[in-house]
């Protein structure tokens, strides 16, 4: 990377006077984050020769990531999500005259990072240019981008859905990444209803964006939630964006077309800045829906910008695209080209490797991307395709089940279950993350020990960890004995519970008698009843059997 010397505007940085008192404060709604999406309506349906083919989605996304560096793309100020309105802006980010930009080589190395991910081609040279437009929130009246030569070009993007006709099979498909351009955030604009005033919250202004630009080669909302959600993965992984959408930390554009496969694409609208997955999903197939509509009363599709309203699940216009936008995109002056290198060896003289990019160095340091991570899991531990997507969408969720792993020998197909279901059954429903469960790896593990070796039965587990979610800190052990919830093993007890329960059902046992062994399990249900699930299984099972044989 090459930066040219900037000190009157460093001075100015260091000095990072805060302009605090040119905007009052505001409030700020925060939403929650989901992950589940919408069924696929408009795929391409085989048709015989002569009917007409019918219409289908085509859906290209550009999804903006915040890069989660201290500081921001050109200036020292810090950048912080909850920090008050307008206190972390520099006299740059304010665009006060006889500023200049010095590039954040932590962005940079950022966007490199998440090129490689991505398959991308890094541009050893790329650049950076002026994007107009008056905007209250963009001080300088333009952004400064990458729109000639952008840092990452041709990569790919492989994600996974659960689908297909049993919805529980794993399709696999590849998006094409246009290119990956480095980019400054705008400020925000706040709308005060209450005293009908705008307020201008520069806090985000200038913070380093990575726009990530598909390929228009998805069809339909889940798919587009699904590549969404993958691509979140794996900026967690790198560490190169927190991926939190709630918080605007990755938005969406949706360009949504439609037409009949083997004809050119159609007027795409563009559905701007959407900020959940299931939103993205919902606000994608009502648009494909409209436009079939649209086409189909024989009318014509606008190229617009739409906005996605929540509440009605429509797509409502914002503004007319064509013609109105003209950016006046030019070079930008105050930087030079943007230079990374690809391994040491090609340092210049006089060089040093850690004021430079070096995307060799970057290569070896990227962690395990998701997709590998699922496919070790599976074969690791012989669980279901599905089993690792869940275990995946949930931070910290992977090194919990490895945890319990280590600490009991129950077979991992045994122990998912406890993870994905009951454990995140809990977190879900209390709307808490992994590494706030009141049931450790090391708790969880001396109960399915117990359950193991016989001390008490499954549902009788089940119940023993739902009172260890409510009392945090007593063990499995504390509680069963507390409760008296252990297996009961005394035979002559379970005799006459067996008895008790085989002579009340005369016809159940007229039926196992008759070779439906199939309702044997309804009488062991009954015994289970009779001791509130302590049965021991394999005792009452003899003791069944020789009853009704
Ligand atoms: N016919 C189409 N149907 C659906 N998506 C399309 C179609 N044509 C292009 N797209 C998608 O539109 C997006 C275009 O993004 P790009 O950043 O190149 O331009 P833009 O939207 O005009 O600019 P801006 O960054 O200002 O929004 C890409 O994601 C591309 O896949
Ligand atoms: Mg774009
Ligand atoms: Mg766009």
């Amino acid at each position: 990377m090459a930066t040219r010397s900037v000190a009157a505007s460093e001075l100015l940085y260091n000095m990072n006077s805060r302009i605090s008192t040119l905007y009052p404060n505001v409030l700020c709604v925060i939403r929650r984050i989901s992950t589940r999406s919408s069924r696929c309506h408009s795929q391409a349906q085989p048709r015989a020769k002569s009917v007409p083919q019918q219409l289908v989605g085509v859906v290209g996304l550009e999804i903006h990531a915040q890069i989660n560096s201290k500081t921001k793309l050109f200036s020292g100020s810090g950048v912080c999500f909850s920090a008050p309105p307008n206190s972390l802006v520099s006299f740059f980010d304010g665009s006060l005259p006889g500023t200049l930009p010095a590039l954040n080589r932590r962005c940079v190395e950022a966007a490199v990072m998440t090129g490689l991910a991505l398959n991308c081609t890094i541009n050893k040279k790329s650049y950076f240019d002026r994007k107009h437009y008056f905007y209250a929130d963009l001080p300088a009246g333009y952004q400064i981008t990458q729109q000639r030569r952008p840092i990452a070009v041709d990569g790919t993007l492989t994600y996974s859905f659960l689908g297909g006709r049993k919805r529980s099979d794993v399709i696999r498909k590849v998006a094409t990444i246009k290119q990956i351009q480095l980019e400054q955030d705008s400020g925000k604009s706040l709308h005060d209803d209450v005293h009908s005033q705008t307020l201008i919250d520069l806090n985000r202004a200038g913070v380093g964006l990575m726009e990530v630009v598909m390929e228009p080669d998805m069809s339909c909302g889940e798919e587009a939630a699904a590549a969404v959600r993958e691509l979140q993965l794996i900026l967690q992984a790198l560490g190169t964006c927190q991926g939190n959408m709630s918080e605007g930390q990755l938005r969406v554009d949706a360009n949504v077309s439609v037409h009949r496969p083997g004809e050119a694409l159609g007027i795409r609208t563009e559905v701007k800045n959407i900020n959940s997955s299931r939103y993205l999903a919902r606000a994608i197939d009502f648009e494909i829906q409209r436009q079939i509509d649209v086409l189909q009363r024989g009318g014509v599709v606008q190229n617009e910008t739409r906005a996605y309203d929540s509440k009605s699940g429509e797509t409502i216009p914002m503004r007319d695209k064509e013609g109105l936008q003209d950016y006046r995109f030019m070079p930008e002056p105050n930087l030079p080209p943007l230079i990374v290198y690809e391994d040491n060896a090609s340092l210049p003289a006089g060089v040093d490797a850690s004021q430079a990019v070096v995307v060799q160095s970057l290569r070896e340091g990227l962690p395990v991307l998701p997709s590998v991570k699922r496919d070790m899991l599976v074969q690791t531990y012989d669980i279901l395709p599905e089993h690792s997507f869940t275990l995946l969408s949930e931070d910290g969720l992977v090194d919990y089940f490895e945890a319990v792993l280590k600490a009991t020998k129950k077979e991992p197909r045994k122990v998912i279950g406890w993870v994905t279901k009951e454990l995140l059954g809990q977190l879900n429903q209390k709307d808490m993350s992994v590494s706030q469960s009141p049931v450790s790896p090391l708790a969880l593990a001396e109960l399915l020990e117990l359950q193991e070796t016989g001390h008490v039965s499954s549902s009788v587990a089940k119940q023993v960890f739902q009172e260890m979610w409510r009392s945090a800190g007593k063990s499995a052990a504390q509680i069963i004995q507390e409760q008296d919830l252990g297996l009961v093993s005394d035979t002559a007890q379970l005799h006459s519970i067996c008895q008790k329960v085989v002579d009340s059902h005369p016809d159940k046992v007229r039926a196992i008698r008759a070779g439906n062994k199939k309702v044997l399990n309804n009488l062991m249900g009954l015994v289970q009843k009779e001791t509130k699930g302590r049965a021991d299984p394999v005792l009452v099972r003899a003791m069944l059997l020789e009853k009704t044989s």
